[in-house]
């Protein structure tokens, strides 16, 4: 617990004239920074969620002010969204300019934003001011002039709301994705305690600058490409390595020990040996550029091989320091940590005066022992007087050595006769198992012993309370090797991943808005392709074998075609920007849309990404023009960085938000169309399961109109409402995409490939027969279908019979997930022809 990073958060929201600011406040007692960010906010304040998510790791609780209004509301819901404990506060009474002094105070000279960019933020000082109410002590005048000033810039960063980490299964398994692995888990291959803190900071803060992603990626692809350095690295040094981070908190805090200043030497000393590895491997592999990309070999080199060669040169005195003043010999074989006795003069002195001391007591136990029975203590006279060695333990004399009495000697109850009536000894204690006796000289010189055991200790406690005055000072430097060991433990995981998955990973080739200059890659923004692509967590499953999936999007919106523009339009090969995937229950419609937003994800925080290059399928080709089509082929995936990853899928999160499923869809597409650009990336899946057929299909017809005409983010739109297909006819940028399945006999089977144009049916009543329904339910239910078939196809079917074959077939779906063990055939019959008697 004492080394729980001091971390605290507070959040405060603004609602003015149907404008919303939000603003969030992050201290870290330990680091001494404080940080802060205002934003313009949506209306379900989607930016303070990003916010919070991304600054939260490891911290429990969020302060905010408590309050009883709608938007008050809004703002708790966020923070249960976030997973966090909402921590009310009595609304502080200070004034916006005296938390401005305050902060004024706490800032130090070498601040990196000047304090006088905040004095506008009204908001972000109300949420720092909640944060000096909570906790005093940060104001107190000894921590003036300790803090750094930084902001918190939602920019930087893929923005990833709550839904998206949930629904993609980041950190904990989602509802419908693989129950057991997450994101989290599947990368993490770490073998620090500071690699596993620096993922799960680039999964929350996934990063949306090209050259740090490129900088990541160059550093994984020579990994892969170079297993002997990764296996030399995690195998036979990163394990090895204590958590620095944690180290440096301690002595930041003034608690480090002998003890931490010994591992971190360690740590230092497999230092030079990193970079001879290293080295090794980069002046070999130099040979064969080919081999090893000469770009990633050069900022392994500037990144990581500098840096650490700098710190190497940083900690040459403290690896000094630390051979000078701490008695290694006893560190390593005795795991004692304590001062040479070497280290300081008079320390030497009292350590010879100690062993003088020990000596004496020594030839004093020889002497007592061979005038009492003849031997010396180690030895006993056997059976025939022979001599024979004994342990300390064994001996009939033995040394002892106590806090009461010092050192005294001990023998049996036997043996106490050989002193018994002599004046010279001094019985100490008289138990069953022996008796314990001083005399003068004995005492004598145990009372000097001790005499200079403690002033020893107090001597070596001065010498090392100085010394670690000093390794303090390494604090910095000792951050720095953390993150860079962190970062390359990480890096060493996703390439580890990347290299062992089923089918080895593939570098992304990113782009960015700024890539207008390069020719090769200026037509080609906007465009997401993602070739061969498969769901992480699922393809490494046991038994999965995993159907691959081809994918392009582009960003951009269009307008709604008119109907002349109608009949012309049927030639036209547009990228689409929204994709509709329809097909069966069960057909891979969900896993082939999260596997987008993972692939996406992935790319973001610098890992290969489960994607393969190849033949691209003609259906693909049309979609993308030459230069596209060479690239797709070359990389197997190209993404365009996104600005966020906005989801709304499944309805497993609604029980915990307290609202009904309908409400919980309509809170999150609320969220995604108020803050979606066309640099975002849009998964939604079965938008509008929660209300009837008509009024889910219209929400879903509108929302796909406004993302598409108004919008333009690249979306991926899962649906069982067959009747949105009909979209692409009057909107050009949205196509179609079904998953097939093979269908013999009234029996199917899932192909799990994905294919251009709308499916045919929905198979709900062929799953049912796969998930064990009665025979005589699905009869009853397929005679149903052809009957309402048949009306459907004479153009005679009223609504209400549309809306009971969509029941009928969302029901069964329904009943599918409900566990039908505790229903009896007649319960799921009579279920079911009693939606059929609602027409
Ligand atoms: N490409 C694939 N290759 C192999 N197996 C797959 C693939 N896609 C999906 N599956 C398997 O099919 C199961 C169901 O997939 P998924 O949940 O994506 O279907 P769905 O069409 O979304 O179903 P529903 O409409 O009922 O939600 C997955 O759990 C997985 O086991």
């Amino acid at each position: 617990m004492q080394d729980e990073p001091q971390h605290h958060i507070a959040v405060s929201t603004f609602f003015k004239n149907h404008e919303r600011t939000s603003a969030i406040a992050w201290i870290d007692q330990d680091k001494k920074i404080i940080a802060l960010g205002e934003f313009l906010d949506s209306k379900n304040y989607t930016t303070l969620e990003t916010a919070i998510l991304q600054s939260i790791c490891g911290i429990p609780e969020v302060l905010f002010v408590a309050g009883t209004s709608y938007e008050d509301q809004k703002v708790q819901q966020v923070l249960h969204r976030c997973n966090v404990t909402p921590r009310e506060i009595a609304k502080p009474k200070a004034a916006t300019q005296q938390t401005f002094n305050q902060l004024c105070d706490l800032l130090s000279d070498e601040n990196e934003i000047p304090a006088t960019t905040i004095f506008e933020k009204v908001n972000a000082l109300a949420a720092l001011q909640i944060l000096f109410k909570a906790y005093p002590d940060i104001t107190s005048p000894n921590s003036n002039g300790q803090f750094t000033l930084t902001e918190i810039n939602t920019n930087e960063f893929l923005m990833l709301d709550a839904s998206a980490i949930y629904a993609l299964g980041v950190f904990e398994a989602g509802v419908d994705g693989p129950k057991t692995i997450t994101l989290f888990g599947l990368l993490n291959q770490c073998k620090t305690g500071m690699g596993e803190r620096k993922l799960r900071q680039w999964l929350r803060q996934p990063s949306a600058n090209k050259t740090e992603l490129n900088r990541r990626l160059d550093i994984v692809q020579f990994l892969v490409e170079t297993p002997q350095l990764r296996q030399g690295l995690q195998d036979q040094y990163l394990k090895f390595f204590v958590d620095i981070e944690k180290t440096a908190l301690r002595y930041a805090r003034g608690r480090g020990s002998l003890e931490d200043a010994y591992h971190l030497y360690e740590c230092v000393k497999m230092l030079p040996e990193i970079v001879g590895l290293v080295n090794h491997l980069l002046t070999r592999d130099k040979v064969s550029q080919t081999v090893v990309g000469a770009a990633s070999a050069q900022t392994l080199e500037q990144t990581f091989l500098q840096p650490l060669k700098n710190i190497i040169d940083d900690f040459a005195n403290f690896v000094s320091l630390v051979e000078t003043v701490l008695d290694l010999n006893r560190a390593k074989n005795e795991r004692m940590y304590m001062i040479k006795p070497s280290f300081d003069k008079s320390l030497t002195h009292i350590a010879q005066q100690r062993e003088l001391e020990r000596q004496t007591i020594a030839d004093l136990h020889t002497k007592l022992s061979n005038e009492l029975f003849g031997v010396d203590p180690v030895e006993t006279k056997g059976k025939g007087k022979k001599v024979v060695r004994v342990s300390a333990d064994e001996t009939r004399l033995r040394l002892e050595e106590s806090v009461q009495h010092g050192f005294c000697f001990k023998m049996s109850r036997k043996d106490e006769k050989l002193i018994r009536g002599e004046e010279l000894f001094t019985l100490l204690e008289s138990r069953k198992d022996g008796i314990k006796f001083t005399f003068p000289a004995l005492k004598v010189a145990s009372d000097r012993f001790f005499a200079c055991e403690t002033e020893y200790q107090s001597k070596q406690k001065e010498l090392e309370s100085k010394a670690l005055e000093v390794v303090g000072s390494y604090v910095p430097i000792m951050e720095e090797l953390a993150s860079l060991m962190g970062e390359v433990d990480v890096l060493c995981s996703f390439a580890q991943v990347s290299s062992c998955a089923p089918i080895p990973y593939t570098r992304p080739l990113l782009i960015d808005h700024s890539d207008e200059a390069d020719e090769e890659l200026r037509d080609v923004a906007g465009l997401i392709a993602f070739q061969n692509m498969r769901h992480p967590m699922l393809e490494v499953q046991d038994g999965t074998h995993f159907i691959p999936n081809d994918l392009v999007l582009r960003s951009g919106k269009m307008d709604q075609l008119s109907p002349d523009q109608v009949n012309s339009n049927s030639d036209s090969h547009v990228t689409p920007s929204f994709l509709l995937v329809t097909g069966p229950n069960m057909g891979g419609k969900s896993t082939f849309i999260r596997s987008a937003g993972l692939v996406t994800l992935l790319a973001h925080v610098g890992c290969f990404v489960p994607c393969s290059p190849g033949t691209v399928h003609s259906s693909v080709q049309q979609s993308l023009s030459r230069s596209e089509l060479i690239l797709l082929q070359k990389w197997g995936c190209v993404l365009t960085l996104r600005d966020r990853i906005l989801c709304r899928v499944g309805a497993g999160d609604c029980l915990f938000r307290g609202v009904s499923t309908f409400m919980a869809e309509m809170i999150d597409t609320a969220s995604i169309l108020a803050s979606a650009t066309e640099h975002s990336l849009t998964i939604v899946d079965e938008l509008g399961r929660g209300t009837s057929t008509h009024d889910g299909c219209g929400i879903a017809y509108a929302i796909a109109e406004k993302i598409t005409t108004e919008i333009g983010a690249p979306t991926l739109f899962a649906t069982h409402f067959h009747e949105l297909t009909e979209m692409t006819a009057t909107f050009p940028s949205i196509s179609n995409a079904h998953v097939s399945v093979f269908e013999q006999a009234d029996q199917i089977t899932f192909l799990f490939k994905v294919q251009p144009g709308p499916c045919s049916q929905s198979f709900g009543v062929n799953v049912a027969q796969m998930a064990g329904f009665p025979q005589r339910v699905t009869d009853s239910a397929t005679r149903r279908l052809r009957e309402l078939e048949g009306k459907e196809s004479q153009q005679h079917l009223p609504d209400s019979d549309l809306v009971t074959i969509r029941q009928i077939e969302r029901s069964i779906r329904d009943l599918g997930s409900l566990s039908t063990e505790n229903m009896n055939e007649q319960q799921i019959f009579h279920y079911l022809t009693s939606l059929n008697a609602d027409t």
